[in-house]
């Protein structure tokens, strides 16, 4: 079944049951706290459920002249109904001496008002009803949250599997809901049960025994303490023992042990009657347990968890989906008309958000554009162009929207020439980067009459710097003019912060140079983190990876000759200041659980790793591996190494030079050279960090993929889905 229907499923039962569930669920915690409360009262005596029930007996009718029934509950406690001063009661005892050791617990007003409102909203069978349905909702949206895990994650085997961080709420609710599913299915399916248990649609199926009255011996007499029953059950298999009510022979001792009841003559000991409890009996009291955390303090605080958890992914789950852009598709000129169609396939919206714009820029253009989702795909008879932006999910899988291109590629032949481009949207935090625009370009260009203008182009982590490049690039090819505008929604609302020049080094002969800034105020980021920095009123903004070396920022920058903001970069001054904003790359971060670290970094890439190093304060195990097109590029960073080197925080260091006479080596080719220590890394659950271009990316991460397959028998993915390889790539 398609995502989107799963999705949509699951948001349709929680709003459906949201409320409901509220209640319950909020009643649940407190419930949760009731058997936890009953099993820390004073009433459990060590040792006690060895006694047998003989040894038991006996101690009680030592103390009371006439008993009544002798219980044990859930909680292990064990209670007698006896006549004492001329009054019946009821109260806890001490198997070992018979002694009185309180009374009866009473249900607590609070407990009281909860469980009401918890069963029946105070609504009697309609409240019951309503209960019961939010418990079969709770039941589908489990299931289907189950589902929806599962796809995201990249199948069942990776449900535990590290989740990639987009933000707060959709991180959260996906990592809460896995631990908490299995607790909620649970206490979903036992509350239908009991709900339809309650309606008698299940029925409630007890023992009856019958007795054979005509053949009840009166001999041999034997004394209580003798019965083989009494003397061979232990204390702990009771529920509970009623007295014979008189002292005829027809009277006799009803027992109801765990798994059975038994009628045993008062006189002989003989087993009248016996009869194990029906299955449905034995689940009933299964469904209870497990529903009200009964006897069990650990079951209790992980229902009460189980509880707590429903208020918090109705919120966040809510949150994940009303927070989507909600961007509306418009067209002035129908899908027959249009020489240009902007196709896009989406499932979190910001990836409509990007195409829109290129549309509105089109239609500015005075161009006749079309804009529709992918699964949309059909004949266009006018289409010269076509432009497909779109998202990947799951395992590299198509999102929602676009489920049905493929096939309607395939089926669908336009009549005429058409050009494509395929701008891929994804994260590098994911295992198979923009994999569906690659397929979406394969199918594409099979398809009759098509020809592809470029190699599908991507874009990581929603930068609109890539998109508006490609933007440029097409539309030289194309023959028009545009200008994007930055998305709004995706500028985010990160505070700007003041930085002063500390120091900046150059190497003239590499284009390169080294700024060193001091955070005056607001953030503080972390190697690896990003810095966006705008460099004029109105124009995009550019990011660069933080090293964070000794409270002082580093980045390392490429100066373009034309390029805007390194040049503006490039021409502040020792102490002049400057604004900008810093971005949190948490998927980017110093694993500080790894034991041993790899990073591959070409050029500027090495600039968050310099401060890597140096917050390595417990020198644990890295390998910097740096590409470079010459040697003398390496001048800029040798002082960070060679004390980083010489301070035990980096284990060794290898260069792969392009340019050098004679040499040509790429860090891919180190990889291979070394692929026992990165064997090594994956085996042990190290990890190796990727920064620089997405070229090198590309070359590595094919290396890594034969290593992995060849060597340890999996996929790369798996490697990647433990976080256990970090990318960082432009
Ligand atoms: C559950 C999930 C799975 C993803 N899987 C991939 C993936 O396999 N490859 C990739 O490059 N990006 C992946 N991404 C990142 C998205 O493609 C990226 O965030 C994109 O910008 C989302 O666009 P949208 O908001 O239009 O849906 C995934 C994102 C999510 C939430």
């Amino acid at each position: 079944m398609m995502v989107s229907v799963w999705r949509y499923s699951h948001l349709l039962f929680a709003i459906a049951s949201s409320v409901f569930l509220l209640v319950a669920s909020i009643t649940g915690v407190i419930l949760a706290v009731e058997p936890i409360s009953n099993k820390m009262e004073p009433y459990s005596v060590p040792g006690a459920d060895e006694l047998s029930l003989a040894q038991t007996l006996g101690h009680i009718n030592e103390n009371y002249g006439e008993v009544l029934a002798v219980m044990r509950d859930r909680n292990g406690f064990v209670s007698v109904t006896a006549i004492v001063e001329g009054q019946n009661q009821t109260f806890y005892i001490d198997p070992f001496t018979g002694e009185k050791l309180g009374d009866l617990i009473h249900k607590k007003p609070i407990f009281q008002f909860a469980t009401n409102l918890h069963r029946s909203l105070f609504l009697k069978s309609t409240g019951r009803f309503l209960i019961g349905l939010a418990s079969f909702l709770l039941i589908l949206i489990s299931i289907s949250g189950i589902v929806l895990i599962a796809k995201r994650q990249g199948g069942y085997k990776q449900f535990f599997a590290p989740v990639v961080r987009e933000n707060f709420s959709q991180y959260h609710h996906v990592v809460y809901a896995r631990w908490a599913l299995i607790p909620l299915l649970i206490l979903a399916l036992t509350g239908v049960y009991l709900s339809l248990l309650r309606f008698d649609v299940i029925p409630n199926s007890n023992v009856s025994l019958q007795v054979d009255f005509d053949s009840i011996q009166e001999e041999p007499v034997k004394e209580y303490t003798q019965f083989d029953l009494f003397k061979n059950t232990p204390l702990s298999e009771l529920r509970e023992l009623e007295y014979p009510f008189s002292e005829f022979v027809e009277d006799y001792y009803i027992i109801r042990l765990k798994d059975r009841e038994v009628y045993l003559n008062q006189i002989t000991g003989e087993v009248l009657a016996e009869e194990k409890y029906p299955a449905l009996q034995v689940m009933t009291s299964w469904a209870r347990v497990l529903h009200t955390g009964e006897g069990s303090i650990i079951w209790s605080i992980v229902l009460g968890f189980g509880s707590l958890a429903i208020p918090f992914l109705t919120v966040t789950g809510f949150i994940v989906y009303f927070k989507r852009p909600k961007t509306k598709i418009k067209n002035a000129y129908g899908k027959h008309e249009s020489e240009y169609m902007v196709l896009v396939g989406t499932e979190g919206g910001t990836t409509l958000q990007f195409a829109q714009e290129l549309h509105k820029q089109l239609l500015a253009a005075g161009k006749k554009s079309h804009l529709a989702l992918m699964n949309a795909y059909g004949h266009f008879k006018k289409m010269e162009h076509l432009v497909v932006v779109t998202a990947t999910y799951g395992q590299g899988e198509a999102p929602a929207s676009a489920e049905k291109f493929i096939e309607r590629v395939g089926k669908h032949r336009q009549r005429q020439a058409f050009d494509f481009s395929v701008v891929g949207f994804g994260s590098t935090a994911y295992p198979n980067f923009c994999q569906f625009a690659y397929e979406a370009h394969e199918a594409l260009n099979d398809s009759a009459n098509s020809t592809a203008l470029q190699e599908v182009f991507t874009v990581n982590d929603r930068s609109f710097e890539a998109f508006n490049n490609w933007s440029d690039t097409w539309s030289k090819e194309v023959g028009v003019t545009l200008h994007l505008e930055k998305p709004k929604s995706t500028l985010g609302p990160k505070p700007e912060s003041t930085f002063k020049v500390i120091d900046k080094i150059e190497l003239p002969e590499d284009d390169t140079f080294l700024l060193s800034l001091k955070n005056l105020n607001g953030s503080r980021p972390v190697s690896g983190d990003l810095l966006s920095v705008i460099p004029a009123e109105g124009a995009r903004e550019r990011l660069y990876s933080i090293g964070k070396v000794n409270d002082t920022l580093v980045i390392s920058i490429r100066r373009h000759e034309k390029g805007l903001c390194s040049n503006y970069l490039h021409q502040l001054a020792q102490g002049e200041k400057l604004t900008a904003r810093v971005v949190d790359n948490r998927n980017f971060h110093f694993p500080k659980q790894a034991k041993k670290t790899v990073f591959i970094a070409t050029g500027t890439g090495i600039g968050p790793f310099l401060g890597m190093i140096q917050e390595n304060v417990k020198k644990r195990e890295i390998h910097l591996y740096w590409g470079a097109r010459k040697r003398e590029a390496f001048n800029l960073y040798k002082d960070y190494i060679e004390t980083a080197r010489r301070e035990g925080k980096l284990t060794a260091f290898k260069t792969a030079y392009s340019r050098e006479n004679g040499e040509k080596t790429y860090v891919q080719h180190l990889v291979r050279q070394d692929k026992t220590l990165f064997l090594d890394v994956l085996k042990s659950k190290g990890c190796i960090m990727i920064c620089g271009s997405i070229a090198m990316q590309k070359e590595v991460l094919r290396e890594l993929q034969v290593l992995s397959k060849e060597h340890l028998g999996k996929d790369l993915s798996h490697y990647q889905n433990r976080k256990q390889i970090k990318m960082d790539c432009y």
